[in-house]
């Protein structure tokens, strides 16, 4: 195993919309078997990995809210699209050999184990990736959050954000092709510049519990293990 190794224990939280691909919507099984695969190399390196995933390529509350409709059902709707997301996620990790279970904070019990922080952390020691579905549970939070909460309940030594971009800006780089990308940046230049890549909650509760963030391209086949390696590209939030 080899020492240079940055984190030994890691949460990442994966985009939903990513798991579209270029389909606009739903799931490209090939994107999914790559992020996959991506995980398997990482978890080579010796590393403990467990997952939260998005569901921003199946539905978000707020679609619901700006439509007149009800904000608490839209985030139920946001919630069982994620935990879509963490059974095609578990499929492909399965498929390429990786022993991964599926814990939701909702409970469905026909489908997949119901979240208990215990029984992730037996999962995780028995070698299985365990991707956490369902977010927090909660309305009115996101999957950025959940990444946060689950980071500091499995003991994760940083929560990597497996996203569209590859690191945090000065301003939105989709909509601002001259923003400045950051090397490192403190919780609290994020919070206080106002830098959206994730929601203030999530920030907020990764400063808390000490947890560094690492921003990087989920696009970019490799780079989780390269970045824990030591090298790839990133935004490193720490204090
Ligand atoms: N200052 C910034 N630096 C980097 N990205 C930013 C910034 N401000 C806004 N963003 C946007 O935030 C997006 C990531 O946010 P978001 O969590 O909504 O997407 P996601 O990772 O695809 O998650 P999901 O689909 O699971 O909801 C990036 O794709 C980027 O366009
Ligand atoms: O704790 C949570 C997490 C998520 N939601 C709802 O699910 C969707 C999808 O999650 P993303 O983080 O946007 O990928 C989100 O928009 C919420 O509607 C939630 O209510 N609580």
């Amino acid at each position: 195993m080899a020492s240079s190794i940055r984190y030994r224990r890691i949460l990442v939280k994966v985009s939903g919309e990513a798991l579209m691909g270029d389909q606009g919507f739903g799931i490209d099984v090939s994107v999914a078997d790559r992020i996959a695969a991506d995980i398997r190399e990482a978890r080579e390196l010796g590393v403990d990995i467990s997952v939260v995933i998005g569901g921003g390529n199946i539905f978000r509350g707020v679609a619901v809210a700006s439509k007149g409709g009800d904000r608490v059902t839209g985030d139920h709707m946001g919630m069982l699209a994620t935990v879509i997301n963490a059974l095609a996620l578990r499929t492909s990790l399965v498929k390429m050999g990786v022993d991964a279970v599926v814990l939701s904070a909702i409970a469905m019990p026909e489908i997949c184990e119901s979240f208990s922080q215990l029984k992730a952390l037996a999962h995780q020691a028995a070698g299985r990736v365990v991707i956490f579905a369902g977010g927090t549970g909660n309305p009115f939070f996101t999957t950025d959050s959940a990444g946060a909460l689950r980071a500091a309940e499995m003991g994760a030594a940083a929560l990597f954000k497996a996203t569209q971009v590859d690191g945090i800006y000065s301003a939105d780089p989709k909509k601002n092709p001259d923003a400045e990308r950051y090397d490192h940046l403190t919780h609290d230049d994020v919070l206080n510049q106002g830098l959206a890549v994730m929601d203030v909650a999530a920030v907020a509760l990764t400063r808390e519990n000490k947890i560094p963030i690492v921003v990087f391209s989920i696009h970019e086949k490799g780079e989780l293990a390269r970045i824990l390696s030591g090298g790839g590209r990133s935004t490193i939030v720490s204090d």
